[in-house]
């Protein structure tokens, strides 16, 4: 960093600069005479101030970025980018706090450094110096309801992401954890019926051992579109966990829901796992337990029921659909 010259003596003109527009250059040139001006190079950041009162860098030449102070070093990056006319650091000096920014200059760069009395005499003396405060902190204050709505979006997608099983594109345990209670307190609050199908896929580890984990993949994903090609758009299909799936019939009575459970059953008998017919596999089946909520009933107690009766779907010779 080097110290080039008061302003007076730099030769940098104050017209450019947005918080002097359209006040009267007469008022602010003596105040801004002693100001320094500073070259960083590429990295560097502008001194901080040694007292509390903060200061204000106007970019004259080149370009300053701008950090969130609580992103660590090499963490994101660029919030953004302060250019020739802009300022930065107006908060410490209205609050006297730490600046809530790491600034550092993206390439070789001239700034003039506005102490806080300084600006507080601009501010005091010059009508235009103070709405142009005040228009920069309303143009700060978009931006960073911008930002906060930008991160809220992210943070949603990543939210919706992390309910996705990675393999078949279905719903995942978290998502059951997070949705079922509420299906659940709807189904009792507007006493309408909901029903959960259990499913199984049956020998699976015989199928793994003869075609391969990879196959027995590529058998889930088949298993879990066919699933989902009999579904309405109102049902729900998830995997519970390894070669388990679930499907949650809202405003599904038992009967209803039985008969879905045996359409499933159906569709994945006639599933191919690969539709090229050079590779010829067995039909993968599934034994299927289907339970519909009972008065009062939470979400353990509906899962519990459901896998009893796959269990007894199991018992009495898979590739079938038990009812609780
Ligand atoms: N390929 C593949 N296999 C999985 C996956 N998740 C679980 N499995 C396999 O599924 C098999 C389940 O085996 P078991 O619980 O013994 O049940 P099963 O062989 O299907 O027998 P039954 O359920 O009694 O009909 C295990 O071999 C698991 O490794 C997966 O994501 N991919």
């Amino acid at each position: 960093m080097e110290h080039i010259a008061s302003f007076a003596a730099s030769g940098y003109a104050p017209d450019r600069v947005q918080l002097f527009h359209g006040a009267p250059l007469e008022a602010i040139l003596p105040l801004l005479a002693d100001c320094p001006v500073l070259r960083l190079r590429a990295g560097e950041s502008p001194p901080e101030a040694k007292d509390r009162q903060g200061r204000l860098y106007v970019v004259l030449h080149g370009a300053l970025g701008v950090t969130p102070a609580e992103v660590r070093p090499g963490g994101e990056r660029g919030f953004g980018t302060v250019l020739p006319g802009e300022c930065t650091g107006e908060l410490s000096v209205l609050d006297h706090g730490a600046p809530p920014d790491h600034v550092a200059a993206q390439e070789d760069t001239d700034v003039l450094v506005i102490p806080a009395d300084v600006l507080w005499r601009m501010v005091d003396e010059c009508h235009g110096v103070a709405r142009n405060m005040l228009r920069l902190l309303s143009f700060r204050l978009r931006a960073a309801n911008a930002q906060l709505r930008r991160r809220e979006k992210v943070g949603e997608f990543y939210r919706q992401l992390s309910m996705i099983d990675g393999l078949t594109g279905l719903h995942n345990r978290a998502w059951l954890n997070d949705r079922l209670p509420a299906l659940i307190d709807h189904a009792h609050a507007s006493r309408e019926p909901l029903s959960l199908i259990m499913i199984d896929l049956d020998h699976f580890k015989r199928f793994n051992d003869e075609h391969g984990h990879q196959t027995g993949d590529a058998a889930l994903v088949a298993a879990a579109k066919a699933i989902s090609s009999v579904l309405r758009p109102s049902d729900f299909s998830a995997r519970y966990g390894g070669e388990e799936l679930t499907v949650l019939l809202p405003g599904t009575g038992a009967q209803a829901a039985k008969a879905v459970a045996q359409r499933l059953c159906e569709q994945l008998r006639e599933t191919r796992v690969f539709e090229d017919a050079a590779r010829p596999l067995p039909h993968v089946t599934a034994s299927m337990g289907v339970a519909t909520i009972l008065d009062g009933e939470d979400a353990d107690g509906l899962v519990t029921r459901a896998d009893a009766a796959l269990y007894r779907a199991k018992e009495n010779g898979r590739n079938r659909v038990a009812l609780a």
